[in-house]
């Protein structure tokens, strides 16, 4: 599959495109997510002043012995005091942190969904839908971690700031080489953590392509069992696996190679900041300073505080890269240059008539090749039923999709009327696709079914106007000849659907395919069937269609047919050969000029006989 699978540009700071993305997708709780952020922040400076009650603590009694003691002890209890206060602002700050969290993860999977379910059908062509959804979960729920872990990353920030602000008060000097140790130390990280980034983006998509092959595995048992599918889809999946390892097995390296090198790069710093003050306080004998144990401690946690900071934001920036990494593989969702009109709701149209002219249209996997559609012409009216026949890939689904709005036409030019009021004339193959898509309903060729009840599968659509009305469903099982093999006992409606909906036939899921698509075919001016009906006995066939007609006998209806007795009931042919339309016209004129149409016809007849000898041999066979 030529998917757009691109690769996205490593941004050089993930943390701040990802406080970027964050505040955008907040809107609506900017305000709790700032209030948030506060409460965290507060709660985190108020922690800071622990070493420091700590240190003046041992201070007093290092000065004042066992007369020091009440004030040692005043000094302790602040440091508990401290602690619970800190817990009193957290609390409400983590609380405030999650609910945004979950509003931001929410809006992300939201618009990405949108978006998808709004890309025009030749998009979808080129991507896996499975890769499609991991995509959307993976962006959503990293965003969603990120926003949920805030009160990390503000610790890791205030425990950096606050120790070295703390460091600089006790020693401007000491303070000076702790900030430039640490800097040292965090340049050193972002530059593994590049290259953590690279590896992250071509893990997602080694995942992305290993997901949609085990999704293609489990979701074609009946293949996979009755062709002995398993063993090529686990040889393809090992492959797979190998290809997320290879990224994978260099990153653990990486990680490790960083993780060796910010501890012995923190613990130094440590040592050296005690080091320092020691001899800077020592080697001054002459002003009378003396070094006190509680500064030495003071000095000692909080070098420890920064160092265990400069690990945490060693940690944190690995997270950020993958977070980020996660985050961006949906760009090619998010950013995929889509017309915006897409997205915005259709307006319905009616006619009564509808010429369609020089439409070329080509799938974009074949640009080198000839159009797929190419110079069709079509006159259309309401009222009147066409069948539309060719032989196999002569473009009659590709002809529906383009008719349906589905796929945007390379060149078309549109021109309805409603009897004699002159009508829209459209040329711009969008406005086209949009006229078309608010006028038209295909009824698909695959019955796809949801694992669901009866009555929510057959809910699962609309129609131009808008839901269709429960009280409807039991037509519609009627007019698409469910109702012969539903359950007598009980509410029909509830009957269950399985997955792929395997415990119904073809022909029974073909069926509730067609009566959801009469539900959402409601109101349409034009309405296409593509083989709706294939997998139906011809008698259930042909009486199908009879209601089809009658139900539908103000819209204009095109049916793609395989058996070409079914022509008689319809009042046109439309003849298509290698994507052109090449004659239209009814089945008694067709007969009479076109020799397309009668070497289809001649097809037929011989593929009808083949069949009728082959259940003749077997019957044979069987005797
Ligand atoms: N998504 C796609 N990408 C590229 N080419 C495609 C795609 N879908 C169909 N085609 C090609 O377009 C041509 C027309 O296909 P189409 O499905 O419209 O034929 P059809 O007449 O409906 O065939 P059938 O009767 O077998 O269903 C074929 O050559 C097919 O290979």
């Amino acid at each position: 599959m030529d998917s757009d699978d691109a690769k996205p540009g490593i941004h050089r700071a993930p943390v701040l495109q990802l406080y970027r993305e964050l505040w955008f997708q907040a809107k609506g709780h900017r305000a709790a997510l700032l209030g948030s952020m506060l409460l965290l922040v507060g709660a985190q400076v108020v922690l800071l002043a622990v070493p420091y009650l700590v240190g003046k603590s041992l201070n007093v009694l290092q000065a004042r012995g066992n007369d020091g003691a009440g004030e040692a002890a005043f000094w302790l209890a602040a440091v508990l005091g401290a602690t619970i206060v800190s817990w009193l602002i957290h609390g409400p700050g983590r609380i405030l942190e999650r609910n945004v969290a979950l509003a931001v993860r929410q809006r992300v999977a939201t618009a990405l969904t949108q978006r998808l379910l709004a890309f025009p059908l030749s998009w979808h062509d080129r991507n896996h839908s499975v890769a499609s959804a991991h995509r959307v979960h993976q962006s959503s729920s990293s965003l969603g971690t990120f926003a949920e872990s805030q009160f990390i990353y503000l610790r890791s920030a205030v425990r950096l700031v606050g120790p070295i602000g703390a460091l600089i008060a006790i020693h401007p000097l000491v303070g000076g080489l702790a900030s430039f140790g640490l800097l040292a130390i965090c340049g050193a990280v972002v530059g593994f953590d590049r290259a953590i980034v690279r590896l992250a983006i071509r893990t997602n998509d080694a995942e992305r392509r290993y997901t949609s092959v085990l999704a293609d595995a489990l979701g074609n048992a009946t293949s996979v069992l009755a062709l002995r599918q398993a063993r090529p889809f686990i040889r393809t999946l090992q492959q797979r696996v190998e290809d997320v390892f290879e990224p994978l097995r260099r990153m653990i390296v990486i990680n490790e190679v960083k993780w060796c090198a910010v501890d012995v790069a923190s613990r130094l710093l440590s040592c050296c900041l005690v080091a320092l003050y020691a001899w800077l306080v020592l080697r001054a004998p002459g002003d009378g300073q003396k070094l006190m144990f509680g500064s030495v401690y003071m000095v000692w946690e909080y070098a420890l505080q920064s160092g265990a900071v400069v690990a945490a934001v060693a940690a944190n920036f690995q997270t950020f890269a993958t977070q980020y990494a996660n985050y961006q593989s949906a760009d090619v969702i998010r950013h995929h240059p889509v017309d915006e009109s897409l997205h915005e709701p259709v307006e319905t149209q009616s006619w009564q008539q509808c010429e369609i002219d020089g439409l070329v249209f080509r799938h974009v996997a074949g640009r080198d090749s000839g159009p797929t559609l190419d110079h069709v012409r079509l006159n259309l009216q309401r009222g009147k039923r066409y069948a539309l026949i060719g032989s196999s890939g002569s473009g009659k689904s590709t002809l529906m999709r383009v008719l349906a709005g589905l796929y945007v036409a390379e060149r078309i030019e549109v021109q309805a009327s409603n009897g004699a009021t002159a009508g829209a004339q459209i040329q711009a193959p969008l406005k086209a696709a949009r006229f078309l898509r608010g006028s038209t309903t295909l009824i698909p060729q695959e019955a796809e079914l949801f694992e669901a009840s009866l009555e929510q599968n057959l809910a699962m659509c609309e129609s131009l106007h808008g839901q269709p009305e429960p009280e409807g469903y039991h037509r519609a099982l009627e007019l698409a000849a469910v109702m012969d093999f539903l359950p007598t006992e009980g509410d029909p409606l509830q009957v269950s659907i399985g997955e792929h909906a395997s415990n119904w036939s073809g022909g029974q899921r073909a069926r509730v395919a067609l009566a959801r698509g009469i539900l959402a075919a409601r109101g349409s001016s034009l309405i296409l069937l593509d083989e709706p009906t294939a997998n139906l006995d011809t008698r259930t066939e042909a009486a199908v269609y009879r209601n089809l007609f009658a139900e539908f006998a103000d819209a204009c209806l095109i049916a793609s047919v395989h058996r070409l007795d079914l022509l008689r009931h319809f009042d046109e042919v439309l003849v298509m050969v290698d994507g052109r339309l090449v004659a239209q016209g009814s089945e008694a004129v067709l007969a009479q000029t076109s020799v397309d149409y009668a070497n289809l016809r001649a097809a037929s007849l011989r593929q009808n006989d083949a069949e009728e000898t082959a259940v003749e041999m077997a019957a044979e066979d069987a005797v």
